[in-house]
């Protein structure tokens, strides 16, 4: 064999090498997306995942602090249990997955990268954080500046962004559009408005919530902008922390007084299959649960901390009526639960957390919090279902299909 022709061998060795990493990789992919599809129906549809905040230095000055918080040493319930104290009595939980203190940011995000990711195979998916004030759930979700601090959001974005551009190499595109909206005392509030500030709204708009009849959900007059990067995101979120309410209390200084709700509705279309998927991420940072008398409010703050507390039990009628199978569910009692009613009642992925706070004082906050997170826990909300089209399917109707 000449030196040519042996070249030409090895090149067409390679290439049939090459032509089957690519397929075991499309392989692959089918096969996770298959496993995690599987497991999340064997699990029911509201995951829940509890994370314990650390002592802040302040909290625990002397070192001092009375450990309320422990976990059960069983191989069954190791990272999915937690025990906690209070008034001498032992009260054991048990969720998909418990983080403590130790947990960093990085361990967080690894448990619902997947789910993350089913957002651009067409899934709704729905991460909220629930908990007391000043228990994580703000950085959970954003994390504060630096790399190893991010939370979930820009994490989520982050790899959103990533992958999208590497399944470009499978033949698809996706376009993706932003939205942010805060609820602030049962009121809706577009944080990305143009010349938005925190005390004035744009005036005539109505932000009303609709469902169309394939459970998408859409805020009349809110400000939908397209994202092609990470960076763009980043600067949408940093315009939206400007705009969003924040009050004093005198649990946590910096606490946030709305729920906060971040949309990413995704488009993709593949050009060599004809397959289009429609995916929504929602992350959502709701405003801290909180007694009336612990957090010394008056005035202005009471008002606030009264709708709160009016649309976070608006979503335990609506999470307790899910688990019971009843006939009505409530969910237009609160513009929370009507706009999370999609996530809650229907076909979408969805995964609470439950943060809660280690301090002895906080004790009985943190048994409301965890009692409520193993109602959601029990509840079924049927199956997920994905958003896709297919080309053929297309040339008949231009409606879009479950599958
Ligand atoms: N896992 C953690 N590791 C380190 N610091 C944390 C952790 N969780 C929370 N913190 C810190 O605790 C404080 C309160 O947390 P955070 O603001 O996230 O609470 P929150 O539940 O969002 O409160 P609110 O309901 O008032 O918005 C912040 O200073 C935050 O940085």
């Amino acid at each position: 064999m000449t030196g040519y022709e042996s070249q030409k061998e090895t090149i067409k060795d390679l290439e049939e090498r090459l032509a089957y990493a690519e397929f075991q990789i499309i392989e692959a992919d089918k096969l996770r997306k298959k496993l995690h599809n599987t497991i999340l129906e064997l699990k029911g549809n509201i995951r829940v995942f509890c994370r314990v905040r650390p002592f802040l230095s302040d909290t625990d000055s002397n070192g001092q602090e009375e450990a309320i918080i422990s976990y059960p040493s069983s191989v069954e319930n190791a990272g999915r249990g937690i025990d906690l104290m209070n008034q001498g009595q032992k009260c054991s939980f048990s969720y998909d997955k418990v983080f403590d203190h130790s947990a960093s940011q990085d361990d967080v995000f690894v448990e619902m990268s997947q789910l993350v990711q089913s957002a651009l195979d067409g899934y709704k998916v729905c991460i909220f954080a629930y908990g007391q004030t000043g228990s994580g759930k703000t950085y959970t979700m954003m994390g504060k500046p630096g790399r190893d601090q991010k939370g979930i959001i820009p994490r989520s974005l982050e790899q959103i962004f990533k992958t999208s551009q590497s399944l470009e190499s499978q033949g698809w595109k996706y376009c993706m559009q932003a939205s942010m909206l805060e609820i602030y005392n049962e009121t809706i509030r577009d944080l990305l408005a143009p010349g938005r500030s925190s005390s004035e709204m744009p005036g005539g708009k109505q932000y009303t919530i609709k469902h169309d009849s394939q459970g998408n959900t859409t805020v009349s007059d809110l400000t939908t902008t397209n994202v092609f990067s990470t960076a763009d995101v980043t600067s949408l979120l940093e315009k939206a922390s400007h705009s969003r309410s924040v009050g004093k209390t005198q649990m946590n200084e910096q606490s946030s007084r709305s729920h906060f709700v971040f949309t990413l509705k995704i488009f993709g279309s593949n050009e060599s299959t004809g397959q289009q998927v429609q995916g929504v991420l929602n992350l959502i940072d709701l405003a801290g649960s909180e007694r009336l008398t612990k957090s010394g409010a008056t005035g202005e703050r009471l008002k606030e901390t009264q709708a709160i507390n009016k649309s976070l039990s608006a979503l335990s009628d609506v999470i307790f009526a899910i688990a019971k199978n009843d006939d009505h569910v409530p969910f237009r009692n609160s513009k929370l639960t009507y706009l999370l009613q999609p996530c809650l009642g229907g076909d979408s992925k969805t995964l609470m957390f439950v943060n809660v706070s280690p301090e002895a004082s906080s004790a009985g906050e943190t048994l409301c919090s965890l009692r409520f997170a193993s109602r959601v826990n029990a509840c079924e909300i049927g199956v997920a279902r994905r958003q896709t089209q297919s080309k053929s399917s297309s040339d008949n109707s231009n409606r879009l299909s479950y599958g």
